[in-house]
C-alpha cells in the first residue's frame, strides 16, 4: 500500500530542506510528520507512542541545529521515527524493523544523522558527552552535542553517572529531558516525583514565565541577557522548588520546564541555548502518544501496539480457532502468583518491564510483594540479593539482553555469596524485530563461567512452571537462572500441578539410533518438528532436552556419547561459548570423540526481522536442523565443531 507524505513533508529529503521552511509553517510540518508516523506504523508496525510525543522536538532540533555536523543522540531510540523520516529515510520508512529493512533504532551505519547506535536505555548522555569532549580536544568549539533522554531512561545508574561527569566536564553538551511521566509502564521512583514537583509548581512556572517575558523586552546585548537570565532563573528556582534543583546541584544549567509540543517556543528556546556554552539541561514536558487520542489515553498499550486500524483504533489480533499456547511471559506472570500464594517469602522484581514480563499481574494482586524499580537492572539484581540475605525467595525478572547490564551484580552480589536469587531471563534468544541490541544471544555464554550459578531453560510452559517451582524451594541454596524466549510456547493446556525437577537433570524425549540431538530450551520444539520430517525420510534420531546448561546432566551425556558417534547441539544462544561449547568441554574432559555440530546463533551480529526469518538465517529452524542431520548422515568426514 502506498502511503504518501503531506505537502511539505514530501519535499523534505534532508534537514537542509526543513531549514528552508518558514518558522510559521513548522506546525504544518509537525502535523504531517505525525500523520505519516501514524499512517506507516499502523500498517507496518513498530514503536508508536514515544515517536508521536517528540514530533515537535524532532522538527525543532533539525531546524535549529546543523545536523549532522551538530551531533544528536537519541536515548533508547524507540522515539526516533520522526528523526529518521526527516533525515532521508521517509521513503524507506515502511521497511522499518523488517528483515533487511531499516532498523527500528538509530544505527551508525544506516545514516550520518544517527550518531550513536542505541536500543538499550540511558546511554545518550555519556555518548554525547564523549562526542563533546572530543570536539573540544579537536578545537571544534562551535559544534553542538545534544542528548535526548526520557524521564524513564533518566532513572538508570548510567544516566546519573554521566550527569555527574557532565557537570564538571566543561564540554558543550545539551541534555534534553523529555518528561512524559511514562516509561513503558508509568514511570516510578523519587526522581519521577521530583520532576512532577517542578513541572506542576504553579509559583515556579509563573515566575519563570515572567522572567522570560521580561528578558524578551530588555534592550540589552544577548550575552548580558543570558547572564541575567541564568541569575534570575537560579534565584527563582532556589526560592520556589521544594528542594534545590537537582540538576543545578550537579552543575548543569537547568532550563524549563517548557511545553514540548509548542513548536515555536521549542525553536526559540533551542536557538537561545545554542549560544550558551557548557553543560546544560532543558526540561520539556510532553504527552506520550500526542495527537492520537487512544494512545494518549492508554500509553502503555500504545507503546508498541502492533498493527492497527488507524481510523477505529482497533488493534488487530491474529484469528484463533483453537486454544492457543500462552506467551512464556504470561506463564511466568501467573505462576509467580501461585507460588507467592503458597509461600509468603516469594517476591517479584522487575526493572521497568511490568507489562513486558507480566509481573504486573502480581503487582496488581500483591502490591507489597512485587516491585517495579525503574530502568535499573543493576539495582534490581543487588536489591534481590539483599532481599535474599533475609530469606526471601526473589524472582528477579530481566530481559536477557538487559541483564548484560547487571553482569557484575550477578557475580559479585549473587554468585560469590551464594544467594539463592532466581533470575528469570525473559526474551532469551532471537527476539525478532528489535534486532541485535535486544537479542538475548549471550546470556548462556556470559553466565556459564560463573561458579555457583544454576542455569536452566525450559522447552515448554510446563517446564517453565516446574523450574520456577524448583528454584523457590527451601532446598535450593543456589542462585538459579531460568531463561525463556519472547512469545508463545507450545502448550495450550499448561496449568499442570507443580513437580520439582532435580537440578542438573535432562530428559530423553525420543529414543533413536542414527544420531543424537541435544537441545536446550525452546528450540527443542524445532528439533521435534525436524525429527517428524527425518522419520519420514527414514532416519531415527534420538532427542534429549537437557534443561540445564549448568550443572550438565553428566549421566545423560555419558549415555549419549557411549551410544552415538554423531551428535548435534541446538540452542538459541551464541555458539561462541554457549551450551554447545559446554558439551564440547564435557567431551574433552572425558575423552569422547564424535562428529559434532553446534547449532545456534552464529558468532556475528544477527540483524532484525521476524523470528522465523532469523531462525532460518541462523540455520536452526526445523528445516535447518533436518538439513544438518541429513548432511551429517551422508558425510562421514568430521564436521567442524
Ligand atoms: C537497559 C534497558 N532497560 C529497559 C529497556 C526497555 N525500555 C525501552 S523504552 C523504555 C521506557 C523508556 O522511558 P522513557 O525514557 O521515559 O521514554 P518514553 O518511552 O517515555 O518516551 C524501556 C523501559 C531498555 N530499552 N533498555
Ligand atoms: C525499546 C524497547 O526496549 C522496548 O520497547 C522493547 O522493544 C520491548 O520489547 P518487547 O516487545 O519484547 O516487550
Ligand atoms: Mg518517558
Amino acid at each position: 500500500m502506498d502511503i504518501t507524505a503531506g505537502q511539505l513533508l514530501r519535499h523534505i529529503d534532508d534537514p537542509s530542506d526543513l531549514r528552508k521552511i518558514d518558522k510559521e509553517k513548522l506546525y504544518q510540518v509537525c502535523e504531517e510528520l505525525r500523520q505519516y508516523i501514524i499512517d506507516v506504523v499502523s500498517v507496518h508496525g513498530g514503536h508508536f507512542a514515544a515517536s508521536l510525543g517528540v514530533v515537535e522536538l524532532s522538527v525543532a532540533l533539525h531546524y535549529v541545529f546543523n545536523t549532522p555536523y551538530d551531533q544528536l543522540v537519541w536515548d533508547v531510540g524507540h522515539q526516533a521515527y520522526g528523526h529518521k523520516i526527516l533525515t532521508g529515510r521517509r521513503d524507506i520508512f515502511h521497511t522499518n524493523r523488517k528483515y533487511k529493512g531499516i532498523s527500528g533504532f538509530p544505527k551508525r551505519d544506516e545514516s550520518p544523522y544517527d550518531t550513536f547506535g542505541v536500543g538499550h536505555s540511558s546511554t545518550s548522555i555519556s555518548a554525547a558527552l564523549g562526542m563533546a569532549i572530543a570536539s573540544k580536544l579537536k578545537g571544534e568549539h562551535e559544534r553542538q552535542h545534544i542528548a535526548v533522554i526520557g524521564d524513564g531512561s533518566m532513572t538508570a545508574g548510567m544516566a546519573f553517572e554521566a550527569l555527574n561527569h557532565a557537570g564538571v566536564a566543561n564540554a558543550n553538551v545539551l541534555i534534553i529531558l523529555n518528561d512524559n511521566c511514562m516509561s513503558i509502564d508509568p514511570n516510578v521512583g523519587a526522581l519521577k516525583e521530583y520532576l512532577t514537583d517542578i513541572t506542576t509548581s504553579p509559583t515556579y512556572n509563573k515566575l519563570r514565565d515572567d522572567v522570560w517575558n521580561l528578558l524578551g523586552k530588555m534592550p540589552v546585548g544577548k550575552r548580558f541577557t543570558r547572564d541575567m537570565a541564568s541569575k534570575l532563573e537560579a534565584s527563582v528556582k532556589g526560592v520556589v522548588t521544594r528542594s534545590s534543583n537537582l540538576f543545578e546541584a550537579l552543575k548543569l544549567r537547568y532550563f524549563g520546564p517548557i511545553d514540548g509540543h509548542n513548536i515555536t517556543k521549542l525553536v526559540d528556546t533551542l536557538q537561545d541555548l545554542k549560544d550558551i556554552p557548557g553543560p546544560k539541561l532543558l526540561h520539556i514536558v510532553t504527552t506520550k502518544g500526542k495527537g492520537y487520542a487512544l494512545a494518549e489515553k492508554d500509553q502503555t498499550l500504545w507503546h508498541a501496539p502492533g498493527l492497527f486500524d488507524k481510523i477505529t483504533g482497533e488493534i488487530y489480533k491474529k484469528p484463533v480457532n483453537a486454544p492457543e499456547p500462552p506467551k512464556y511471559q504470561d506463564v511466568f506472570g501467573e505462576t509467580i502468583i501461585e507460588l507467592a500464594a503458597a509461600n509468603d517469602r516469594v517476591l517479584g522484581v522487575t526493572p521497568a518491564m511490568p507489562s513486558g514480563s507480566s509481573l504486573k499481574f502480581m503487582m496488581e494482586k500483591m502490591p507489597d510483594r512485587a516491585f517495579d524499580v525503574g530502568i535499573c537492572e543493576q539495582h534490581a539484581v543487588t536489591l534481590s540479593a539483599g532481599l535474599a540475605t533475609q530469606g526471601m525467595r526473589v524472582f528477579c525478572n530481566i530481559y536477557s539482553s538487559f541483564m548484560q547490564r547487571a553482569f557484575d551484580q550477578a557475580v559479585h552480589d549473587v554468585a560469590i555469596q551464594q544467594l539463592p536469587v532466581i533470575l528469570c531471563l525473559d526474551r532469551a534468544g532471537l527476539v525478532g524485530e528489535d534486532g541485535p541490541t535486544h537479542h538475548g544471544a549471550y546470556d548462556i555464554a556470559y553466565l556459564r563461567g560463573i561458579p555457583n550459578l544454576i542455569i536452566s531453560a525450559p522447552m515448554n510452559e510446563e517446564e517453565l512452571r516446574n523450574l520456577m517451582y524448583t528454584a523457590q524451594l527451601e532446598s535450593n541454596k543456589l542462585p538459579f537462572v531460568i531463561r525463556y524466549p519472547r512469545g508463545q510456547g507450545v502448550m495450550p493446556d499448561w496449568r499442570r500441578p507443580f513437580k520439582a525437577i532435580p537440578v542438573g537433570t535432562g530428559r530423553k524425549i525420543r529414543e533413536g539410533k542414527d544420531i543424537a540431538i541435544l537441545s536446550i530450551g525452546h528450540p527443542g520444539n524445532f528439533v521435534t518438528d525436524a525429527i517428524k520430517q527425518l522419520v519420514i525420510d527414514g532416519l531415527q534420531p534420538a532427542h534429549y532436552d537437557m534443561r540445564f546448561v549448568k550443572p550438565l546432566d553428566e549421566a545423560l551425556l555419558h549415555e549419549v556419547f557411549r551410544q552415538f558417534e554423531k551428535v548435534i547441539t541446538v540452542e538459541d544462544g551464541t555458539v561462541a561459548g554457549g551450551f554447545g561449547s559446554a558439551i564440547l568441554e564435557f567431551m574433552a574432559r572425558h575423552g569422547y570423540k564424535a562428529d559434532i555440530k553446534i547449532m545456534g546463533i552464529p558468532d556475528r551480529i544477527v540483524e532484525h526481522g521476524k523470528p522465523s526469518e532469523l531462525y532460518r538465517e541462523c540455520g536452526f529452524d526445523a528445516k535447518g536442523i533436518a538439513h544438518t542431520v541429513m548432511e551429517m548422515m551422508k558425510n562421514k568426514i568430521t564436521v567442524v565443531a
